[in-house]
């Protein structure tokens, strides 16, 4: 099944980081997200209740990372997955969260993850 729900540039501000100044302020991390849906529902009963609603998930997922406060890109990158899974009944998905302001001299940095199966 090759339909997906998708996600672009979620912008959540978080405290992340691995210093001290970084555990005092917040910064962005962007999140792009795809996931495995099977559109064809929706796609004929135009009914909410059949698709994934990317607003929710987007919710979820802000509520997520501003729950608490985080060291590693690699850890929201985790925690955001399962949620995901679990919450919404998504048996694959694709991650990316970048940290815009990490590095001076770099546009951005990111970790992706895939996580479950496609079926
Ligand atoms: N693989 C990672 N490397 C680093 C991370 C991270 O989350 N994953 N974080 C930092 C610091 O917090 C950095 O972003 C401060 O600018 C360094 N390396």
């Amino acid at each position: 099944m090759t339909d997906r729900v998708l996600i672009e540039g979620l912008r959540i501000d978080a405290t992340i980081g691995i210093y001290d100044w970084e555990k005092k302020v917040r910064q962005p991390l962007l999140l792009d997200i795809e996931m495995a849906w099977d559109n064809r529902r929706p796609g004929l009963s135009d009914d909410i209740q059949d698709a994934l609603d990317y607003e929710a998930v987007s919710n979820e997922l802000t509520a997520l990372v501003q729950r608490k406060p985080y060291e590693l890109i690699e850890r929201v990158a985790e925690e955001a997955a399962s949620m995901v899974m679990s919450t919404f009944a998504v048996t694959w998905l694709r991650l990316k969260v970048s940290k815009p302001t990490a590095l001076k001299n770099a546009v951005s940095v990111a970790v992706q993850i895939e996580r479950g199966t496609r079926d």
